[in-house]
């Protein structure tokens, strides 16, 4: 599975996002040639790979053809500016006329919808009277749907996101001053769990409201890269905001690599270290756990064990490759209460691995197949299971069950 992360440590804009994705490989003229299908024209897209502290990225930008674009969002107390602007509604019959694909208008529009449900109650106008000024909506047109294009042309099965930063105090806008994060962003933020954490230190916006309508219809989950996945590109894409730090949003293509392998050996040998300990707190001892599995153990568990003078106490187990004994030694005295280690070097048999990928009415699914003298058992990977449940709306027990059920079909 190929996994878009956006690390969002400087917000999030439709120009970063577009940057960025230009920054991955996407090219300019494939996503010139998609937004074509708009029948839209009064602008051009200018994308530049440049250094900013020392770090090249892509710098994008929509140059509109009338000049400079509008500062405010939406319209939507200004009657004078009614004659040239362009309505939430009619946004999305644009949208829904062009010849893009059913995939991306459902995606723009819905990025569209959000936005407008935000104005709509932060302004406290009805949907369909929420609209674009003529500039700015071409701007955010433009922004939306080619970040929608761009990331069909990536190929990606899954976008993940890690907590967003976003600045603090006041902005300057065509209305006046407004809090940060600013209202139309906060109130896409109502009902979801998007993790969102302002820097004290950055005194202007970090993420707008088409950054927020993105993430809030693209992205599938927040958190970190986890062990298992390894980064194969990273991209820059640029904020135009000066924040007195480094404006960018960067992103990585990840692929499964650890699970990905294939082992043809079927005995080999491994360490085994112990440590008894009952002088050391849940949450240390949750740490030390976490650094052993970061340092490449390939397993690290604790078993409930009374001890000397009736104390209750836990037994940590760590395996690990037959050669690192040393290594895991040294992080168990450093990270644990113990002041000493127990380790082993034990035989082990193990199941011949690989991994294939299979078509379903899901998607691809990537299977674990181990054999040994004549057994096979193949399994789901879990990160693909979650995906198609999280997707389709159904359970986790469902969505396993039924490909367990076609992966035995196709073994068998
Ligand atoms: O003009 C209006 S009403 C306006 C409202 C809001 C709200 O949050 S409500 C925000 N803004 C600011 O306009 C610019 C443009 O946003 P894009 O998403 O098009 O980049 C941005 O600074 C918004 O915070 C304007
Ligand atoms: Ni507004």
């Amino acid at each position: 599975m190929r996994t878009l992360y956006l690390d969002a440590f400087s917000g999030i804009s439709g120009d970063m996002m577009i940057g960025v994705l230009l920054d991955l490989g996407v090219k300019i003229e494939d996503l010139k040639a998609e937004l074509q299908k708009l029948h839209l024209t009064g602008y051009s897209l200018s994308a530049q790979k440049k250094p900013k502290n020392a770090i090249y990225g892509t710098d994008f930008d929509v140059v509109l053809d009338h000049g400079s674009k509008d500062t405010g969002f939406v319209e939507h107390h200004h009657d004078h500016h009614h004659g040239g602007a362009r309505h939430l509604t009619e946004i999305l019959t644009i949208i829904k006329n062009s010849d893009l694909s059913e995939k991306i208008k459902r995606q723009a529009s819905g990025i569209f919808t959000e936005i407008g449900k935000a104005e709509s109650q932060v302004h406290q106008v009805p949907l369909n009277e929420v609209h674009f000024h003529e500039v700015g909506a071409l701007d955010s047109i433009v922004d939306i749907v080619g970040s929608c294009i761009a990331l069909d042309l990536l190929h990606v099965d899954h976008i993940k996101c890690s907590t967003i930063s976003d600045g603090s105090g006041f902005i300057n806008v065509a209305h006046g001053q407004m809090p940060v994060p600013v209202p139309a962003v906060m109130q896409m933020r109502v009902g979801t769990s998007i993790p969102i954490k302002q820097r004290t230190d950055v005194h202007t916006e970090l993420i707008t409201p088409t950054g927020m309508g993105i993430i809030k219809v693209l992205v599938d989950s927040f958190g970190t890269i986890s062990e298992t996945e390894a980064v194969e590109k990273v991209g820059y894409g640029f904020g135009k905001r000066d924040t007195g730090g480094f404006n960018a949003l960067r992103a990585m293509i990840l692929d499964r690599s650890a699970s990905r392998r294939t082992i043809a050996t079927t005995h080999d040998q491994v360490a085994v270290l112990k440590a008894n300990l009952d002088n050391q707190t849940g949450e240390s001892l949750g740490y030390a756990a976490k650094r052993l599995f970061e340092a490449g153990a390939l397993d690290v568990f604790l078993t409930p064990i009374q001890m000397k003078k009736g104390r209750p106490g836990q037994l940590l187990t760590v395996i690990a490759s037959a050669n690192q004994v040393t290594k895991f030694t040294q992080l168990i005295l450093k990270n644990t209460a113990t002041k000493g280690v127990r380790y082993q070097i034990v035989k082990r048999t193990i199941m011949q691995r690989k991994e294939i990928v299979l078509p379903t009415d899901y998607g691809d699914v990537h299977l674990k197949i181990a054999q040994f003298n004549g057994m096979v058992k193949a399994t789901p990977e879990y990160d693909d299971v979650a995906h198609f449940a999280m997707q389709s709306g159904e359970t986790f027990d469902y969505i396993q069950t039924r490909l367990q059920a076609l992966i035995d079909t196709k073994i068998s």
